[in-house]
């Protein structure tokens, strides 16, 4: 997607989003604003009056009267109701671990008022204006990034936002860490004082989770065509037989994704001619499955899209309260299940990509597989070639990246354990799940990078050795771009200032690939 595909303003009044819209929000392509229609505004206001109707006529709402959690049989009395939103996000700062980036942060702010703005919470069109001026002025509330069992939600995390909105704790502004109360001062906004019930709108919800997911996402949806762009380029590389992606073969497994990726890498590889007489009919699996590799994230996507966007568009606090039926609900709908399920699975096929390239690179590098190419694709001839490695190194580099990705994968849904006196008995680990994802993604980014530098090496290299060899218009204009970005590697450099471009090349989509197709 382009950049100018973005909207310029991504209106928040309940109706579907998609991931795309949040990803523009976080990357400051789309400004994010509440919908002037005056239905969103008034439904947003019957919640919030239902509530504080509910509470004159009847006197009991969990989290409202009550304490929190396993504490709701602790009964608050009415002179001290005021104070227990604030006493939420007060005792739950107690987050530790990074900083989530700018980026996250103004994803999970998306994400929250995503679900606030669904008019299931009951939370004045106070707070939504002081989320939604948040975004507006960058305000962004520093947030720790672990603390979070992913069910009550994002509890921890999410109290660094609620403490915020109430001109407490600290944010980034402008490029500068300060007090929350300085930066709404600055921007004309007043520190909020929450109603009944509004802390745990803000904070019992997925909606940190939620916003790393969509992250993700995108980000694995790059990895996905690039690992085609650059598996062709390795075929071509080690002279490899274009056949074993041909549109019979792969119309015989049905698997839509795994077909897509298949043709995308028979569309790159239209100038070689299927090899079939060639003293090897058949190359190794990294070459020959990888469409069986790329295409499960593939086939996944879609899913692992719909699991996201179901959360995204979700309310999901607890208890809910229907403005219409005039309902309270008391549900567990802060239980991040399907990130969870959504991230361990996201994590798990593209860790898989970083060991198929990780295969590749290994046959690439050694003379006894990569059919006539110089050992390590060292480009250096004559004397000086005695004292020169080539990729050696970069291919060591990717394994361990490689292995460290791999090891990532363990799935953290299974790690539900009893927390908060045996109430939250059974929790999702969704964020902890995402996390996982990024880092994965962020050490396959790495793995692509390199792999980037030894593929443009290699297509040269073939060249050298078959000067008949053709390449397809787009194949070409590719290598062709990379040559720009990254010198051939020919007497021993370091390769550390290259690896750092090309990952910034990667995180920015730098390629249109494949037409978004
Ligand atoms: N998520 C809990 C509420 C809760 C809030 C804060 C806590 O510290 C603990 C639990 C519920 O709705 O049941």
């Amino acid at each position: 997607m382009t950049q100018n595909a973005h909207p310029a303003i991504v209106f928040f009044d309940g109706s579907a989003l998609r991931i795309e819209q949040i990803i523009a929000i976080a990357q400051g392509q789309s400004r994010a604003a509440l919908s002037p229609a005056p239905e969103f505004r008034a439904r947003i206001q019957k919640g919030a009056d239902f509530l504080d109707r509910l509470l004159r006529e009847d006197g009991v709402v969990y989290g409202v009267t009550t304490g929190y959690g396993d504490s709701c049989t602790v009964a608050i009395p009415p002179e001290l109701m005021a104070e227990l939103p604030h006493h939420l996000y007060t005792y739950h700062g107690c987050g530790a671990g990074r900083s989530l980036t700018p980026v996250e942060t103004r994803a999970v702010l998306a994400c929250r008022l995503a679900s606030l703005s669904q008019g299931l919470s009951a939370v004045s069109w106070t707070l939504l204006q002081q989320l939604a001026h948040l975004l507006e002025h960058d305000i962004l509330p520093i947030i720790p990034a672990e603390g979070s069992v992913g069910a009550s939600g994002d509890l921890t995390p999410l109290s660094y936002v609620a403490a915020v909105l109430c001109g407490e704790r600290e944010v980034l502004w402008k490029g500068e860490r300060m007090p929350a109360a300085e930066a709404l001062q600055r921007t004309g906004a007043q520190p909020l004082k929450l109603r009944p019930k509004e802390g745990l709108a803000l904070m019992n919800g997925t909606a940190v989770m939620t916003a790393l997911a969509c992250l993700a996402w995108q980000r694995a949806d790059y990895v996905a065509r690039l690992a085609c762009r650059i598996t062709a380029a390795n075929v071509v590389g080690v002279a490899g037989n274009a056949q074993h992606f041909d549109e019979i073969l792969f119309a015989a497994k049905p698997h839509p994704g795994q077909q897509r990726v298949a043709a995308r890498i028979r569309g790159d590889l239209v100038a070689q001619a299927p090899l079939r007489n060639s003293h090897r009919l058949q190359d190794r699996y990294s070459l020959r499955c990888a469409p069986h590799v790329i295409g499960v994230l593939e086939d996944a996507q879609p899913f692992f899209r719909q699991l996201i966007e179901g959360e995204l568009n979700s309310a999901n606090d607890n208890p809910l309260i229907e403005p219409d039926e005039e309902r309270v609900l008391h549900g567990g709908h802060f239980y991040g299940g399907h990130i969870a399920f959504a991230m361990d699975g996201l994590k798990n096929a593209v860790a898989n990509v970083a060991d198929l390239l990780d295969r590749q690179l290994a046959l690439l590098v050694d003379t006894r597989y990569s059919q006539g190419l110089p050992s390590n694709l060292s480009a250096v001839q004559g004397p000086r070639q005695a004292i020169n490695h080539g990729l050696k190194a970069l291919q060591i580099s990717v394994s361990a990246w490689t292995a460290e990705a791999l090891k990532q994968t363990m799935p953290a849904s299974v790690f539900s354990r009893s927390t908060e006196c045996h109430n939250q008995d059974k929790v999702s680990m969704g964020t902890i799940a995402a996390r996982d994802a990024l880092r994965v993604l962020e050490l396959t980014e790495q793995v692509v990078a390199a792999m980037l530098i030894s593929a443009r090496q290699a297509v040269v290299l073939r060249q050298r050795v078959q000067a008949d060899m053709q390449l397809g218009d787009t194949l070409n204009d590719w290598v062709g771009d990379l040559a720009q970005r990254v010198a051939l590697v020919e007497e021993d450099r370091a390769l550390d200032q290259d690896l750092q471009r090309l990952i910034a090349d990667i995180r920015a989509q730098a390629w249109n690939l494949y037409d978004g197709a």
